[in-house]
């Protein structure tokens, strides 16, 4: 008999995304976008998605950080946590950002760390715990050794950190190509009794609040991109942000022992992201101009060393605050009422569906930002 007493949480396809899928056949991924891919790909996978066999059942779909898949056993059912995420070569990093001598052991290393980054922080935003991963390498026939070496001591570094301790790694698979892509498959368990944390539960009246300060990877990749040798603790902060972030992984847990009512990680910018939980919990979100600005202070001298004015400064601060994407910080709201976890900071408010002069927007923040963060498909 299952002795878990919480419900397996939302219906399958409680989360996924309402947009409806293009119609043109001879659209592009470029023209799409993200999002009408995946609606295309969902709608393509109909039942399969949801519809549980003797063996296992999907207790929440794709369209949300991870699936969540019940094993049916004639004792409790064991409910793991499934996702996957790649990261290529001269779209998620490129080798020129480290000196030559830097581009065996040192950039492996990184982009391990980058790699696990991803993943794990998918299931810290479900509340998981990792216990998995799988490491999928396609490289080209050039790449050092020390590279490889330098990879499994980054994904080593990343699975010893909190929260990743009983993560191992299960095995994977190598093949060739033009240019580096990583591919990782994790995967985490729920404790018994614990629902996932999950996109859907956001209500009308809660704060929306962030695991810590954004916009660090956003600026330290356009520091990288300038080629600016970044020669200051802080500016190098902001480029290890990028190239090797070490996201929190004990916060998705925090947050719903405090009572979180949705959450995920931001990946791809809080605009976008914030967006996501908005259309999930079918409400909108107002995000606080004040809140934004007073992080995007913090990130002025990336703005300086860029040679930006004073007036550009600000501008650009507040896009990689809440468009730059890559922070891995848990976004996640709260009832009103509600203690936020220690190092959490508020950056808005859930409102209800289309309830004020801004209409049907998902996402209202005061003060036009010309960045709605990132798509990975959509041409630039
Ligand atoms: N090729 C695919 N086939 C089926 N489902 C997919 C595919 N790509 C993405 N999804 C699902 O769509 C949802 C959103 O995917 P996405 O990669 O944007 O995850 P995310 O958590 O929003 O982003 P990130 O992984 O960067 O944190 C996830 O539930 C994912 O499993
Ligand atoms: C060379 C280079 N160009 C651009 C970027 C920025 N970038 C890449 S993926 C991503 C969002 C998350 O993606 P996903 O949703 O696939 O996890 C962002 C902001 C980078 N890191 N390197
Ligand atoms: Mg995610």
């Amino acid at each position: 008999m299952p002795t878990d007493p919480v419900p397996t949480h939302p219906t399958p396809t409680g989360s996924v995304p309402t947009d409806t899928a293009p119609t043109d056949p001879a659209m592009s991924v470029g023209e799409s976008g993200e999002d009408a891919v995946l609606s295309v790909i969902l709608e393509e996978l109909g039942d399969l998605r949801s519809a549980a066999t003797d063996l296992a059942a999907l207790t929440l779909a794709p369209g949300d950080d991870a699936a969540v898949l019940e094993l049916t056993d004639d004792g409790a059912p064991a409910r793991i946590v499934l996702t996957t995420d790649t990261l290529s070569q001269d779209q998620d990093f490129r080798p020129s950002w480290w000196a030559q001598q830097d581009q065996g052991a040192a950039m492996g290393r990184a982009v391990g760390l980058k790699a696990a980054a991803q993943n794990l922080s998918d299931l810290n935003a479900m509340a998981a715990t990792p216990v998995a991963l799988l490491v999928s390498l396609t490289l080209p026939e050039s790449t050092a050794l020390d590279w490889v070496r330098g990879f499994y001591r980054g994904l080593a570094e990343a699975v010893r950190r909190e929260g990743a301790e009983h993560c191992r790694i299960a095995g994977g698979d190598l093949g060739s190509g033009p240019g580096v892509s990583v591919t990782l498959t994790a995967v985490g368990r729920l404790p018994a009794g614990r629902a996932p944390l999950v996109r859907t539960g956001a209500r009308p009246g809660d704060q929306l609040a962030v695991s810590g300060p954004l916009g660090a990877a956003g600026a330290g990749l356009a520091l990288l991109e300038a080629g600016h040798p970044c020669d200051s603790a802080e500016l190098a902060r902001l480029r290890d942000a990028q190239i090797a972030p070490a996201p929190q992984l004990t916060t998705g847990a925090q947050a719903l022992a405090a009572g979180a009512t949705a959450g995920m990680d931001l990946s791809d910018g809080l605009l976008r992201d914030a967006g996501r939980i908005a259309r999930a919990s079918a409400v909108r979100v107002r995000l606080d101009e004040d809140a934004l600005n007073h992080q995007a202070a913090a990130l002025l001298p990336a703005a300086a060393a860029l040679g930006l004015t004073p007036a550009e400064a600000r501008a650009q601060t507040l896009r990689w605050v809440a468009a730059g994407g890559e922070d891995y910080e848990l976004l996640a709201s709260f009832p009103a009422e509600a203690a936020l976890p220690e190092g959490f900071l508020k950056v808005g408010e859930i409102l209800e569906p289309g309830s004020d002069a801004d209409g049907a927007r998902e996402v209202v923040l005061t003060g036009a930002i010309d960045d709605q963060g990132w798509d990975s498909l959509r041409r630039r």
